[in-house]
């Protein structure tokens, strides 16, 4: 990475590597992942033979790039996907790839994939549970109580930016930064929401696609949204896209969806009724859950499968929340910032909508102007310190 202030000396489309001295990516390769490696041990009392595969995946990732075991149903896949990259040094690959397969190697590590009482069991369930639990999660749906006296178009804007907020909460960023992105100020670097709400008007029959992110306090005002969207005749139809395995720590998966609606139902108020609505909307498909075995790969949406973008092509909207998927949508690469957004997803079978705090080093559609405050104000740290949002929209 650049100093604070210089302009990125690496060619303006080159992934983004591991290895780049002081990067943000080099950062959560060597803390961030053995620090988590040491959270999901502690918060289990694994036996002797998960504790050997933390220990030799901890191991591993100081070294070469190990391929899945023999017996991994997904093997062949990985062998796939990681055929430039197994044998070499976690160090030396791109971001993307190394992260995805990291997660996947952690589940292997706890027993995830394998008969016996491990399978299926989600490591990070403790730290998303806790979230639920906290007195900011309770204010946060106790809020949504004085919403529906206000004009439309302000609870339009207050559940949007409910989504939008709900992405700092993100366990993996909290590893290294603490809860200090939590309280500092924070901007948005654009806001194309008015376009957003022009492709869904009220009494339109639209059907929204929303990829979700994190659990916990990002689904909540998700499916808040959601609700809003369904019960304001703005969407005819949505389909709620979540991981079909736990992954990136915080990552929502279906069983995640279910704990956030009971998390709603038992609060009581506005937010036990939007639960009691979405769990009717379920029944009726109006809402559905899709979880798509791409979601949880290392590929771009560039690369997404047939049957995937045959479904998103049937979105009036589809609307990426979270920074992942802000990576995987324009490119985990070095893109200069004024990069058109239009042009990066124009391969996208939909219109599409991106909902994101920024903590990784990618952006693009920033104007001249906006990228030179930043730089000005920050050096480059605007880019990964989980201050500024963006609301990006592609028609
Ligand atoms: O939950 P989000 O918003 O997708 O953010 C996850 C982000 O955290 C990181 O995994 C770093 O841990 C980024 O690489 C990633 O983009």
């Amino acid at each position: 990475m650049p100093e604070p202030g210089e302009t990125p000396a690496t060619a303006p489309d080159a992934p983004v590597i591991v290895s780049e001295p002081g990067s943000f990516a080099h950062g959560v390769l060597t803390e961030r992942h053995p620090a988590l490696i040491e959270k999901v041990r502690a918060a289990f009392p694994y036996g002797p033979g998960r504790r050997r595969a933390l220990d030799a995946l901890a191991r591993e990732i100081t070294g070469a790039i190990e391929p899945l075991g023999p017996d991994a149903a997904d093997r062949d896949r990985w062998q796939r996907w990681g055929a430039p990259y197994i044998g070499r040094s976690w160090l030396d690959v791109p971001f993307l790839w190394a992260e995805a397969y990291f997660y996947r190697k952690l589940l292997g590590a706890v027993g995830y994939f394998d008969e016996g009482p491990w399978q299926g069991i989600d490591p990070f369930r403790p730290f998303k549970e806790a979230e639920l639990g906290t007195t900011e999660a309770r204010e946060e749906l106790a809020a949504l109580d004085g919403l529906a006296t206000r004009p439309p178009a302000e609870q339009d804007a207050a559940l949007l930016h409910g989504a939008l907020w709900g992405n700092r909460a993100d366990l993996g960023f909290r590893i290294s930064a603490g809860d200090r992105a939590a309280a500092e100020d924070t901007a948005l670097v654009a806001d194309d929401s008015a376009a957003l709400w022009s492709l869904l008007p009220a009494g339109a029959r639209a059907t929204v696609h929303l990829v979700a992110d994190n659990a916990g306090r990002e689904l909540v005002p998700d499916l808040l949204l959601v609700d809003h969207l369904l019960r304001r005749h703005r969407a005819d139809r949505v389909v709620l896209h979540v991981k079909p395995r736990p992954y990136y720590v915080s990552d929502a998966t279906m069983a995640d969806t279910l704990d956030c609606l009971r998390h709603c139902g038992a609060a009581g108020g506005a937010a036990a009724e939007a639960a009691r609505r979405l769990r009717d909307a379920l029944r009726r498909g109006r809402l559905d859950v899709s979880a798509h075995p791409f979601f949880c790969s290392p590929l771009t949406y560039e690369e997404m499968p047939g049957d995937l973008r045959e479904r998103f092509a049937g979105a009036t909207v589809t609307v990426l929340k979270g920074d992942l998927n802000y990576r995987r949508l324009v490119g985990d690469r070095h893109w200069p910032p004024t990069t058109s957004f239009t042009d990066r997803t124009a391969y996208f079978p939909s219109p599409v909508a991106a909902l994101r705090i920024l903590k990784s080093d990618v952006i693009v559609g920033l104007g001249p102007r906006t990228e030179a405050s930043l730089v000005a104000a920050r050096g480059q740290r605007w880019r990964t310190s989980g201050e500024h949002a963006l609301i990006q929209v592609r028609h």
